[in-house]
C-alpha cells in the first residue's frame, strides 16, 4: 500500500518528467489528506479517458509545481491532488463528493476531505467547489484570493519570502513537529545508504535507537525505531553485516525500512527549510531531534542520554567536521551526568558553540543563510527571562539557567508537539503506548541476542522499556538459546 510518503518519493524521483501533483486514490485519500503538513488541499476529480482532463493537466501541473515536492517555491501551504474517478476502486470515493464533471476541483482545510462528502444542496461546508480553475492563470488568481496571498507562476525555486525568520514566534516550533520525523528517517536513510553500520557502530545504533523508542516526540517514530530494534539481528546480522550491506546495495530489506513509517509526509522541511537551496534541513532537524530528545528523559536516563547522542553523531553524523567538533565536546566532559536538566543544558550550550563559531565563519565566508543568520539562542524576544543581563564590552550574556531549562522543555517539549495533538500521532504517552505498539506490530516481543546484550548491558534506570525487554529476554527460551548455540 502506498503511503503519503512513497508517493511523494516516486513522483520527485523521476526527473523532469514527473507529475507534481499528487494522485490520490480510495486507499490512500484518507491518510495521505489527514497526515499532510499543508493548511489546504485542492482535489481534482478527473477521468483519465477525458480529452478535457488531459488539456487541463499542464495548467494543473504548473500551479503544483509551486506548492508540491522537495523544490516546491511556496511548501507547505497548499496540497495539490488527484483522483482518477476512472479507476474502479476510486467509484465510490467519487461518489461521496458528488462528481458531475470532468474535472471537478474541490479546495479545503485537508482534514475536511478525510471521511468527508460533498453535496451540492448542502448549505454549509468548508470544502468548495473552485469554480474558476481552468487555467493554471485562473486556479492561481482563485487560490490567492482564499489565502490572500500574491504567489506567481512564475515565482523563483527556493525564494521563500514567505517564510520569515521572525524569531519572537515561539509558534514557530510547531512547525519543526513534521522535521524531527523527516530528520529521523533521513538520518537512517543515510545510515543505510552509507552502509554505516559495522561491527564497531551496531552497539551505538542500538543505544540509539532505544533511545528514540523510549523518547522521541513522533509515535511513529518510536513505533518504527521499535521494530527495527526487534528485528535488528536479521536485518543487520553480526557475522556478515559490510558483506550484505555490500551485496544488497541497500536494495532489499533494508533500504526499504521506514523508521518512521511508510505515511510520514513530507513536507521537505518546514521550520528547518533555508530560504536558500541546502543551506539547513538535515543537519537543523537533527538539531531538533537531538533537543527534544533531551527535554524527555528523567534524571536517570542522563548519562545514557548524553552517550548515546555522542556516540551516534560520532558514528553517523556523516559531515566530518561536525562529528568531530561534537565529539571533542563530548571528550571535555569530565564526570557523569546526574540529572536531566544537566544534560539538556550541556546539549544547548555545546549547540551555541557551534552557532558561535558558524556566526564568524558564515559571515566572513557569505555561506550562511541571510533569512536564518546564527545566533547565540535564545534571543531575548524567544525567551525574555532567560538573559540577565548582557556585558556591554565583551557581549557576553549572563543567562539565567532555570529560566532557560523550564524555556527549552516547553519549547522543545509541548510547543514542539501541539500542531500534531489533535491527530493523536505524537501523543507524549511515551513507554506504554510503545510497548503496546511493539507487541501489536510483532505479536511476541522478541527481542534479538545483539538488541538484547546491550539492552541488559543498558542500566534498568535508563527506563521501564529497557527492563521489561531484560525480563522478556530472560524468560525467551529455545529461540534464543538456539541463536546464541548458533553464533557460538
Ligand atoms: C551535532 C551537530 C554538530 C554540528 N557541528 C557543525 C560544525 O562543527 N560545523 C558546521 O559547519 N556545521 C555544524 N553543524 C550544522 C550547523 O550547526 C547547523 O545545523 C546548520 O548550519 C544549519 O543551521 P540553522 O540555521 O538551520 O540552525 P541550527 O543551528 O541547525 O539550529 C536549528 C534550530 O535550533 C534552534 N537553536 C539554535 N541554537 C540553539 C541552542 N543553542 N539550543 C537549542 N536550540 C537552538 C533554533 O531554533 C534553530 O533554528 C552541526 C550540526 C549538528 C546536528
Amino acid at each position: 500500500s502506498f503511503g503519503s510518503r512513497s508517493i511523494l518519493r516516486v513522483i520527485s524521483d523521476n526527473g523532469d518528467l514527473h507529475d507534481y501533483a499528487v494522485e490520490l486514490n480510495a486507499t490512500n485519500f484518507d491518510a495521505v489528506l489527514r497526515e499532510t503538513p499543508a493548511t489546504y488541499a485542492v482535489v481534482e476529480f478527473f477521468a483519465h479517458w477525458c480529452p478535457a482532463c488531459r488539456n487541463y493537466k499542464p495548467h494543473y501541473e504548473k500551479v503544483a509545481r509551486l506548492f508540491n515536492g522537495p523544490d516546491a517555491v511556496h511548501p507547505g501551504h497548499v496540497l495539490m491532488t488527484r483522483v482518477d474517478c476512472a479507476s474502479k476502486i476510486n467509484t465510490k470515493l467519487c461518489d461521496k463528493f458528488s462528481v458531475g464533471h470532468y474535472p471537478m476541483l474541490f479546495w479545503g482545510p485537508p482534514p475536511k476531505f478525510v471521511a468527508g462528502s460533498w453535496d451540492p444542496k448542502q448549505e454549509k461546508s468548508e470544502l468548495h467547489v473552485i469554480d474558476d480553475g481552468r487555467t493554471a492563470d485562473r486556479l492561481l488568481n482563485w487560490i490567492n484570493k482564499q489565502m490572500g496571498s500574491s504567489y506567481g507562476l512564475e515565482d523563483e525555486k527556493f525564494e521563500n519570502e514567505h517564510y520569515s525568520s521572525n524569531v519572537s514566534d515561539v509558534g514557530q516550533i510547531a512547525r519543526a513537529v513534521y522535521d524531527v520525523e523527516e530528520a529521523t528517517a533521513t538520518a537512517f536513510d543515510i545510515i543505510l545508504e552509507h552502509k554505516m553500520i559495522k561491527s564497531e557502530t551496531r552497539a551505538s545504533l542500538i543505544k540509539f535507537l532505544q533511545f528514540l523508542v523510549a523518547h522521541h516526540p513522533s509515535r511513529r517514530c518510536r513505533k518504527g525505531s521499535a521494530d527495527v530494534l526487534v528485528n535488528f539481528d536479521e536485518l543487520f546480522p553480526s557475522n556478515s553485516l559490510e558483506n550484505k550491506q555490500e551485496e544488497n546495495d541497500g536494495k532489499d530489506e533494508l533500504g526499504s525500512f521506514h523508521i518512521c513509517g511508510k505515511d510520514v509526509p513530507r513536507g521537505y522541511w518546514m521550520f528547518c527549510r533555508g530560504s536558500k537551496n541546502e543551506t539547513r534541513g538535515f543537519s537543523c532537524g537533527l538539531w531538533v531531534v537531538l533537543h527534544s530528545l533531551s527535554v524527555r528523559i528523567v534524571d536517570g536516563e542522563s548519562q545514557f542520554a548524553f552517550k548515546a547522542i555522542c556516540d551516534f553523531v560520532h558514528n553517523f553524523f556523516i559531515c566530518e567536521e561536525c562529528r568531530q567538533h561534537f565529539y571533542d565536546m563530548c571528550s571535555s566532559v569530565s564526570s557523569p551526568f546526574n540529572k536531566s536538566r544537566d544534560f539538556a543544558l550541556w546539549l544547548w550550550t555545546a549547540h551555541n558553540k557551534v552557532n558561535e563559531r558558524l556566526m564568524k565563519e558564515e559571515e566572513s565566508l557569505g555561506t550562511g543563510d541571510p533569512k536564518f543568520p546564527k545566533m547565540i539562542w535564545p534571543p531575548k524576544q524567544l525567551c525574555p527571562t532567560c538573559i540577565r543581563s548582557r556585558n556591554q564590552r565583551n557581549n557576553e550574556i549572563d543567562w539565567d539557567q532555570d529560566e532557560v531549562f523550564k524555556f527549552l522543555i516547553s519549547y522543545y517539549g509541548n510547543t514542539l508537539v501541539s500542531l500534531y495533538k489533535d491527530k493523536g500521532f505524537l501523543d507524549n504517552d511515551g513507554i506504554d503506548s510503545a510497548l503496546e505498539d511493539l507487541v501489536a506490530s510483532t505479536n511476541a516481543l522478541v527481542v534479538p541476542v545483539g538488541a538484547a546484550l546491550a539492552i541488559a548491558a543498558a542500566s534498568c534506570a535508563f527506563g521501564a522499556l529497557a527492563c521489561y525487554w531484560r525480563s522478556q529476554q530472560k524468560s525467551r527460551k529455545y529461540f534464543h538459546q538456539l541463536h546464541s548455540l548458533k553464533n557460538i
